[in-house]
């Protein structure tokens, strides 16, 4: 039974792979801010069209991390590159086709609902239409962004991604300010999404069950270092009542709970870690 779930998974990963992903090269990556070195000699390869989600204490440097992927921001020593079709590029010659979905929506106040999705493309145009009904809201195309809830606010935040045919999705605690529900859903969302299109995604997440929920891979990040490289091979869609889906959760979260010592700005990731912790009935 495991090795069947283990096989399907990996025949979805082969499959997945040969559509629109990128692949990630980090190679001997270290980020500072003035004295303060926030990502050390980091290595780590991301496959074309592979889910990893980066989870971590509070500023242990998943943001920075996917905004070094972004070219957002430099490193300090070392290099991230791409492949596609076996070719190299950087972020800059040939370079591919990356959106990042923050958890703020980010949508122009001023513009409706279908301009914020063609924004940055010559014109509303079908595709923008296309993405707004992949996430479930065309009826909403001419309403002005403060009449969405939250939850609506970042399905146009994903249709905006979605429109540009993104190689590769940055998620930074996309869903962090929604509600459980909502949350479930638009995982949902973002699974059958990836799954359809076949771009690579990266998501930061504080929730080590969404990570488990969506990820092939959980990296964990401990003192500027990825100290933990998961495989998850449960079979998708992934049931959190499953016991083995349980089994695993307890076992990453103990892993980022052992880390004895709290940084300074540690205080709101850590609270989400806990009620993540005490939702699988821990003590903390
Ligand atoms: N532009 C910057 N200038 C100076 N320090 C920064 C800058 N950006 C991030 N840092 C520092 O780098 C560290 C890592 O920040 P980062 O945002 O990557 O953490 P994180 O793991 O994403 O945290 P959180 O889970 O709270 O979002 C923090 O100590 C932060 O203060």
């Amino acid at each position: 039974m495991q090795i069947d779930l283990v096989e399907n998974a990996e025949v979805e990963a082969a499959a997945r792979s040969a559509a629109r992903g990128i692949s990630i090269q980090v190679r001997a990556v270290s980020k500072a801010y003035g004295e303060r070195e926030v990502l050390k000699t980091l290595d780590v390869e991301i496959a074309a069209g592979e889910f990893v989600a980066i989870v971590g204490r509070s500023g242990c440097g998943k943001s920075t991390l996917l905004r070094l992927i972004a070219g957002l921001e430099q490193p300090s020593q070392g290099r991230i590159g791409f492949e596609r079709g076996g070719q190299s590029s950087g972020h800059h010659d040939g370079a591919p086709e990356i959106r990042i979905m923050f958890q703020d929506s980010r949508l122009l106040p001023w513009k409706r609902v279908l301009n914020n999705v063609g924004l940055g493309l010559p014109r509303a145009s079908q595709a923008s239409i296309k993405a707004l009904a992949q996430v479930g809201l065309e009826d909403r195309a001419h309403e002005w962004p403060a009449v969405l809830s939250g939850g609506q606010r970042q399905r146009v935040a994903l249709a905006r991604a979605l429109v540009h045919e993104p190689e590769l999705l940055l998620l930074d605690e996309p869903l962090g300010a929604l509600d459980a529900l909502t949350r479930i859903e638009m995982q949902q969302l973002i699974e059958s999404l990836w799954k359809s299109r076949g771009f690579t995604a990266v998501l930061v997440t504080h929730d080590v069950q969404e990570a488990i929920a969506l990820a092939d891979r959980v990296l964990l990040i401990e003192d500027g270092e990825i100290t933990l490289d998961e495989r998850i091979s449960l079979a998708r869609p992934r049931a959190r009542g499953n016991l083995a889906f349980a089994q695993l959760e307890e076992r990453i979260l103990a892993r980022v709970l052992k880390h004895p010592a709290a940084q300074p700005d540690s205080a709101l990731g850590d609270l989400s870690l806990q009620r993540t912790f005490s939702q699988v009935g821990w003590a903390v």
